[in-house]
């Protein structure tokens, strides 16, 4: 029987009166690429920080690679198995690239340095103080991956990088998800989830409100139909049992968006002449878009401010405020 990756039951973690996740069940299987969704505040850092160990549980457990987190022995041994890049990788700015990465290598081992530095170069002869912010995410990910994980958790991992260095960075990801490493990111890019994801979890307001592979999720999302007509729309025409949605655009358009098979609609259009019609996949925007709510916005309104935890990438086992663990 394989361990899922990422097993979470019932975590939920209040930092004072403010809820950063509640009540979160969820598996993340071996050997997928994993999204996680949400609008700001949501609590995606919350979770990636607790499964990883940097803050404690006010309720609830997790396991990893199947190791509880709160069996704190083994959770310093699996450690080595997983990846990690945070929201805001931080290094010692003094300190050239090539420096942090033997440091770091010394903790975790080094297994393909160079081959990750040839597909994501940086200067690394020069002080990390001087690296643009790409740069400095593409260090992250080289020190993430270099001592070969099982596990990689990445908070938002594309931030700042080019779009070539995104997409040379998703390629990677598929090849390594072949692999058989197992991938679980957090992300506000819609495309990027479409890309890359074999699942993913939406989370708003500290819960859980979708978990869905993303070829059932685009199935069920059906496509776009646009109808260009110079004749005057009756859209009762067009409400049958495949109709997700059915509206006339400002420019006097119908647009349609149909779930399973077409029959109706080519039984509403011979009613009309058609001037043009086009047949799309729906932009992913629209699928997730109904997970999110009108008026969120910034889910962290009101909570408390300046307490993100921004440790060097190899020191964020060391916790800063009373909250965190004394000894991930
Ligand atoms: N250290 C902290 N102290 C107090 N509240 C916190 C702390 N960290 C997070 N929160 C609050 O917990 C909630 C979840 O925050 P979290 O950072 O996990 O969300 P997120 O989904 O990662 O957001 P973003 O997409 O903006 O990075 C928010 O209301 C946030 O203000």
């Amino acid at each position: 029987m394989t361990v899922p990756a990422i097993d979470i039951e019932g975590l939920t973690k209040f930092y004072g009166d403010v809820r950063g996740v509640e009540d979160l069940d969820l598996t993340v299987p071996e050997g997928e690429l994993f999204g996680f969704l949400g609008p700001n505040g949501a609590g995606k850092s919350t979770t990636i920080r607790l499964i990883l160990g940097f803050l404690k549980p006010t309720e609830g457990t997790a396991s990893v690679l199947g190791v509880p987190i709160d069996d704190r022995e083994a959770f310093i041994d699996v450690r080595n198995d997983i990846g990690h890049i945070p929201g805001d990788p931080q290094f010692y700015d003094d300190v050239t690239g090539r420096k942090t990465l033997d440091y770091l290598a010394s903790l975790s081992g080094d297994e393909r340095r160079e081959e990750l530095l040839e597909r994501f170069p940086v200067p690394l002869d020069r002080p990390v103080r001087g690296y643009s912010r790409g740069n400095r995410q593409k260090l992250a990910i080289v020190q993430a991956f270099m001592h070969e994980p099982r596990l990689v958790v990445m908070d938002e991992p594309t931030s700042g990088l080019d779009p070539l260095v995104q997409q040379e960075f998703y390629e990677f990801l598929r090849e390594e998800r072949d692999r058989g490493v197992s991938v679980f990111f957090s992300t506000h890019i819609l495309s990027e989830v479409r890309e890359v994801c074999d699942q993913v979890a939406i989370i708003r307001k500290g819960r859980l409100v979708a978990v869905e592979h993303i070829d059932d999720l685009l199935e069920r999302s059906g496509k776009v139909v646009t109808v260009q007509t110079p004749d005057t729309i009756d859209i009762a025409d067009f409400d049958f049992e495949e109709t997700i949605d059915a509206r006339i655009e400002p420019d006097g358009s119908l647009r349609l968006v149909i779930s399973g098979n077409y029959d109706g609609l080519v039984d509403a259009l011979e009613r009309y002449d058609i001037d043009d019609l086009e047949v799309r996949e729906t932009a992913i925007e629209d699928v997730f878009m109904h997970f999110y709510d009108a008026e969120n916005g910034d889910e962290s309104a009101g909570a408390r401010e300046g307490t993100d935890d921004d440790h060097p990438v190899g020191d964020d086992s060391e916790p800063e405020d009373a909250e965190e663990v004394a000894d991930a």
